[in-house]
């Protein structure tokens, strides 16, 4: 699963800035500014609720924005996201949203093949481009033995690399994925977290969304740390992920320290189970 190095660069960015987005007259996120740069994997972080989604959303603009602005630097200078026709924008931002759907009666192929709608005229067939954006999207995803499976047998974890296979055959320099972990065993989240660093590594701008602070740590180069709709702390893993902001954040006590093969942040949760693990181990039975 490695990307061809042979592809072109890509250095569009993606800015939200001061973005405010409400569901009907609830506002959920205030003031949040985002920086998606190229070559950086930029993590999401937070509570259940604290307005990360809505926030991957908005700069997709698969949300209204109430207040501030989404834009596109790349090579052509500095673009409105709202200016684009849809068809500029999905070829510029790609989105693995976190709901799915379920589609029916399609091989694996089909679906990843919708990729390549932006790409194509409407009355067009696939050029030897897509096809090869396709194979390389089933490649990258480890999909290329199930290609012509029927999507309808497909496990969640199969068919969510499916949706991931879909968003990268869109081929965009921009790509924002809303916890692609899910639903994957540790084989896949490892690999779907090494991809995604190879993705920024020849150029790609990402937004993740991660659950897994480990994941996190491991991956992001810039992670924001969001609370009730607001961004807490924005900076390098070791800025952020303190356990300081942690504890504050999520509510109860976590600790970190550090990986000493890696250099990266550990994250260590201390729930009440750690209590009872240190009395038993106090306890001889
Ligand atoms: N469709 C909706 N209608 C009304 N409120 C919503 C809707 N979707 C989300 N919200 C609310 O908006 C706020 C932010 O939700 P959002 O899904 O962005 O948070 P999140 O950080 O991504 O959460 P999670 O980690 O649970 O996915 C929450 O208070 C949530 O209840």
């Amino acid at each position: 699963m490695t990307p061809d190095a042979s592809l072109e660069r890509p250095t569009d960015e993606l800015r939200g800035e001061a973005l405010a987005l409400s569901y009907g007259r609830t506002r959920v996120v205030h003031d949040v500014s985002l920086h998606l740069r190229s070559g950086v994997v930029t993590a999401l972080i937070g509570p259940n609720g604290s307005g990360k989604s809505t926030a991957l959303r908005a700069l997709a603009r698969l949300h209204r924005i109430d207040a501030g602005s989404v834009h596109i630097d790349g090579t052509t200078g500095r673009r409105d996201a709202a200016s684009l026709t849809a068809k500029e924008f999905a070829r510029t931002v790609a989105m693995l949203s976190q709901s799915r759907p379920h589609p029916s009666g399609l091989e694996v192929r089909d679906v990843v093949a919708y990729g390549r709608h932006p790409h194509r005229g409407r009355f067009s067939g696939l050029t030897d481009t897509d096809r090869d954006a396709i194979d390389r999207a089933l490649a990258l995803t480890g999909l290329t033995a199930m290609a012509h499976r029927p999507v309808d047998e497909l496990s969640g974890g199969e068919l969510q690399r499916v949706w991931l296979a879909t968003s990268l055959a869109q081929s965009t320099g921009i790509l924002l994925l809303d916890e692609p972990t899910n639903h994957l065993d540790l084989r896949y989240q490892i690999e779907t977290l090494d991809l995604v660093c190879d993705l920024a590594d020849r150029g790609t701008a990402v937004g993740v969304v991660l659950h897994d602070l480990d994941h996190a740590a491991a991956v992001a180069d810039e992670v924001v740390l969001m609370r009730s709709g607001r961004v807490h702390a924005a900076g390098a893993p070791a800025e952020v992920l303190t356990a300081d902001n942690l504890t504050d954040v999520y509510g109860f006590r976590i600790d970190t320290d550090v990986d000493d093969a890696t250099g990266r942040v550990r994250v260590i949760p201390r729930g009440r189970h750690h209590e009872r693990l240190r009395r038993s181990a106090a306890v001889p039975v």
